[in-house]
């Protein structure tokens, strides 16, 4: 019989969001205007379309207002940067996010580096990814800031305990190392070179998996007792021909050892979409010099 607690990202997500919405109101009454969020979608990547859209729902349900700004795949790097510029000159925009992947004609970095740092609500950009290795405030990327939240709901304490980061993106893996880091955890960053994944993963007391391989981390790999962070979202196919997603952790193996584990879906996911809100809620009191307590949120 399995014991492990089920982390409930989707409940943890919403009530997020109720906080951001009532603060992004009351930003409204202060400033005389919402929240600004541009979401910048280039192409027909049907994930990503979805992932749009749910921003756009997330975003007016919060009080959060702004523009999806949907381009074609055939868009430049030239047209992409024109936008960017646009935007970044824009008084009324407090966070821009530039939905990814995007198409291959189009370099990310230069884009990402091409983003104001202080609407950079997405934390990719590289000034805000050295504040946050320097441990100076900034921006921090959605879902690993979504994950530590999980974490802290379970653990009062994160100090001492050994944590390790499967994969080592700059969009989940290095900042969740950071930030695990900056909560006084020993972090192993481990991908797909390391040597001993199995030996990581055994002696950690929080797991992160993000490394988009499905159901990589057995339950057996598992400590037992551990928290385990599924970021892993993978559809795979079943032999009905009917698709499914799947996280990079066997669930119903890790179940049976974890002390706490999130599910996929509703795990991770839901916070990815809730930081954001957060974020440009921060954003738009920053720039504009409003006081609002981030430790609330
Ligand atoms: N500019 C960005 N691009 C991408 C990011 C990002 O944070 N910024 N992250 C991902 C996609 N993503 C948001 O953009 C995202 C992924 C998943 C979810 C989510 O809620 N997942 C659900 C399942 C949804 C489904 O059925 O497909 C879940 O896990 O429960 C939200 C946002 C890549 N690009
Ligand atoms: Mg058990």
């Amino acid at each position: 019989m399995s014991d492990a607690k089920i982390i409930d990202g989707k409940a943890t997500a919403l009530s997020l969001r109720a906080r951001v919405a009532e603060q992004a109101q009351a930003f409204a009454d202060a400033a005389g205007r919402l929240p600004g969020l541009a979401v910048v979608l280039v192409g027909e990547d049907p994930a990503s379309a979805v992932y749009v859209r749910a921003k756009e729902r997330a975003s007016a349900e919060a009080h959060i207002g702004g523009t999806v700004h949907r381009l074609p795949a055939t868009t430049t790097q030239e047209e992409l940067l024109a936008l960017v510029r646009a935007l970044n000159a824009d008084t009324t925009v407090d966070g821009i996010l530039v939905q990814l992947p995007l198409p291959p004609q189009i370099d990310a970095h230069a884009i990402i580096a091409a983003i104001d740092p202080e609407k950079d609500v997405d934390g990719f950009h590289p000034i805000n990814a050295g504040r946050l290795a320097s441990g100076l405030p900034g921006f921090v990327p959605c879902t690993p800031l979504g994950c530590l939240m999980l974490l802290k709901d379970y653990h009062d304490h994160l100090a001492g305990l050994e944590a390790v980061v499967v994969g080592r993106s700059n969009i989940v893996g290095k900042p969740m190392a950071q930030l695990l880091l900056a909560e006084s955890c020993t972090v192993t960053i481990a991908h797909s070179r390391t040597r001993d994944l199995f030996g990581a993963v055994r002696r950690s007391d929080i797991v992160i998996a993000a490394v988009g391989v499905p159901e990589l981390i057995r339950g057996d790999w598992i400590k037992p007792g551990a928290t385990v962070i599924d970021v892993g979202i993978n559809r795979v196919t079943l032999p009905d021909g009917k698709t499914k997603l799947i996280g990079d952790v066997a669930y119903d193996e890790a179940i049976e050892v974890a002390g706490a584990i999130t599910p996929v879906p509703g795990g991770v996911g839901p916070m990815t979409i809730a930081v954001l809100l957060r974020n440009t809620l921060v954003a738009a009191h920053r720039k504009t010099g409003i006081a609002l307590d981030e430790r609330t949120l």
